[in-house]
């Protein structure tokens, strides 16, 4: 019997690393968790033993604390693209998957070197090389969003098993976690990062939703409105789940004020928006 042997990948996961930059009094911090894939011609690892090409995940590792230092980090993706033009000048080396995950810090007023992590949100981002081609992906996720009015959901099937009562009142609740591809490179991935964060957020807060589902359409149209070089952007959003509590038992009423915050089952509900040129492209 003969078998094939395909998607080989090898790297180090979840490489933290902080790099402190001291050029004036004010510090700024880059808080990243790397992970590294190189893909290539590694199968006589896998089949005889034989290591001779391959890229040991602990030099990986040293790798992206020597290139923090060397090329400095400024956003995830430039860095991630630093470690890619790296590895893709390695031997035996064809392609390569780096993600990254960013921890943001902002600076306490007290001085230039004390910090507070802001921000509930993990920053993400993607890149992946094939020979000469590169894909740049970012994202986000954990980004928690709640709002207290302004979201109805009714006008569903209802069969047997039926109980959800239509509502054109209730909380909504969500936690976004969102990747986008650049199809194109933004002037700053940091200006874009915060462009795309903030259109989502208007996009949450200023659409009257009549479905978790019409809230996330606005927000992935929101955010390629807002970044040209986005090509698509894929969004996805567990319904964190408010009942409102039953107050009559204690002789009160309860006009929307007082719930009971579930934190599982969630409905989960996704979508990715493309640009028309972006659906030409990929179709
Ligand atoms: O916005 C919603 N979308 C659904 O698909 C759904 N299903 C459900 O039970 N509640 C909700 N809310």
């Amino acid at each position: 019997m003969a078998y094939a042997l395909t998607d080989l990948q090898h790297g180090k996961a979840e490489v933290r690393v902080v790099k402190v930059d001291r050029g004036s009094d004010d510090h700024v911090l880059h808080d990243l968790n790397v992970t590294t894939q190189l893909r290539g011609d590694f199968a006589t690892a896998y089949t005889d033993g034989d290591n001779a090409h391959v890229h040991a995940t602990d030099t990986q590792k040293n790798t992206v604390y020597a290139l923090a230092r060397e090329h400095g980090v400024t956003s995830p993706e430039d860095f991630l693209l630093v470690l890619a033009g790296h590895w893709r000048a390695q031997p035996w080396v064809t392609g390569t998957w780096l993600s990254a995950e960013q921890y943001s810090w902002h600076r306490l007023p007290a001085n230039g070197h004390s910090f507070v992590r802001s921000g509930q949100e993990t920053r993400t981002a993607l890149v992946e090389t094939d020979g000469e081609q590169t894909m740049v992906s970012a994202g986000l996720t954990d980004l928690v969003v709640l709002k207290s009015t302004g979201s109805e959901f009714h006008g569903f099937p209802r069969d047997r098993y039926t109980t959800l009562a239509e509502t054109d009142d209730r909380v909504l609740a969500t936690s976004v976690s969102a990747t986008w591809r650049y199809a194109g490179e933004p002037d700053s991935y940091d200006a874009a990062y915060d462009a795309v964060r903030a259109a989502m957020l208007d996009a949450f807060a200023s659409t009257h939703s009549l479905a978790l589902q019409q809230t996330i359409h606005a927000m992935g149209v929101a955010a390629l409105d807002a970044v040209s070089e986005a090509g698509s952007i894929h969004i996805s959003c567990p319904n964190k789940h408010h009942f409102l509590v039953d107050l009559e038992p204690f002789g009160l009423d309860n006009p929307g004020e007082v719930f009971y915050a579930a934190d599982r089952p969630y409905g989960l509900i996704e979508a990715t928006v493309l640009r028309e040129t972006a659906l030409r492209e990929e179709g």
